[in-house]
């Protein structure tokens, strides 16, 4: 089973647009709502892969309880924490040239009682976990130590962990030896604390995260592909994209797509890339199913091409 934490959950609204018009009021041509949030959406991959996963979160308010609904639907089991606070709304705005804006709101102050008990619903599910995936921004009201005491607990109690997060929560989860975090590579260039313009720099970024404690390192690099750092060594993988769709959730695809996979080595590597390339080719946050899922179109390699220029430089 893979056990989901997100400590700040989202509904992710997407409104179509025929173009982004500052000061303007713009009428949608579409709109949906999607469960969301880094953690939800791993789950919500995971279960479409046709594997167990249980998701925790906290939920409040209306907005906390449609989340709850839109789980139910999907057939994902929740272990919602119930708080004061009313779960947020993140917005994305989707042009038709793929441009997408997006609106992440702040979320709940959630007390002390609630964060311990989102730790809590994780401690009484750790046993039957495989992987604890820990994904997304903290909420208010939560240290930046929260995601290190979490891995630290889930560790103690021998469950591995894979880490979704950035900023003062990634750094400070490190010295717990997460056993993979996930940046991409704007994050990867902020924990190293420079930018990187070729892969060759985002594979020593990586290895410099082991050196600060993470097990393995997994990036990804946008329309770039995808790294895996570990003990046996570097590997990139790429994939074949016909048309990006949107990207929202397209690393949530590949964290689940690693983890259901094993979670270490080249061919997990190579099974983030088939989901995250699978994702982008599809619509709002949609997470992919198999028939989605093209194995064919992906490439992996320890051969890694270090002097290759980035398309996106971080
Ligand atoms: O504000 P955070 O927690 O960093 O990110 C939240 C979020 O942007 O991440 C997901 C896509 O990865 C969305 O479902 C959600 O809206």
């Amino acid at each position: 089973m893979i056990l989901t934490v997100t400590p700040n959950p989202s509904l992710d609204r997407t409104y179509e647009i025929p173009a982004l018009e500052r000061g303007a009021v713009l009428r949608a041509t579409a709109d949906r709502v999607d469960p969301g949030g880094k953690g939800v959406n791993v789950s919500r991959a995971v279960a479409a892969a046709g594997q167990r996963t249980v998701a925790v979160l906290p939920l409040g308010g209306p907005e906390g309880a449609l989340l709850a609904r839109l789980l139910e639907e999907l057939g994902i089991e929740a272990a919602g924490v119930p708080v004061a606070g009313s779960t947020r709304v993140n917005i994305s705005v989707a042009e038709p040239d793929g441009t997408l804006t997006k609106l992440n709101a702040s979320g709940p102050e959630l007390s002390d009682a609630e964060a311990e008990a989102v730790l809590e619903a994780v401690r009484t599910r750790v046993e039957s976990a495989d992987w604890i995936a820990c994904c997304g921004s903290l909420p208010r009201g939560l240290a930046p130590e929260w995601y290190a005491e979490l891995v630290a607990r889930a560790h103690r109690a021998g469950a591995r962990i894979a880490l979704d997060t950035s900023g003062p929560s990634l750094t400070a989860a490190l010295r717990e030896r997460p056993d993979v975090v996930k940046p991409n590579a704007e994050e990867l260039a902020q924990a190293v604390g420079r930018p990187l313009a070729t892969v060759g720099e985002a594979v020593k970024a990586a290895e410099e995260l082991r050196g600060l404690g993470a097990r393995a390192v997994l990036a990804s690099l946008g329309a770039d592909g995808q790294l895996l750092v570990d003990e046996t060594g570097a590997y990139f993988g790429t994939a074949r994209v016909a048309a990006v769709r949107s990207n929202v959730g397209a690393g949530d695809a590949s964290l689940a797509g690693f983890l259901a996979a094993g979670g270490s080595g080249p061919a997990a590597l190579a099974s983030a890339v088939a989901h995250g390339a699978a994702a982008v080719q599809l619509p709002g946050s949609a997470m992919p199913t198999p028939a989605d899922l093209d194995p064919s179109a992906v490439v992996t390699t320890s051969d890694i091409p270090l002097d290759r220029v980035l398309k996106e430089p971080a």
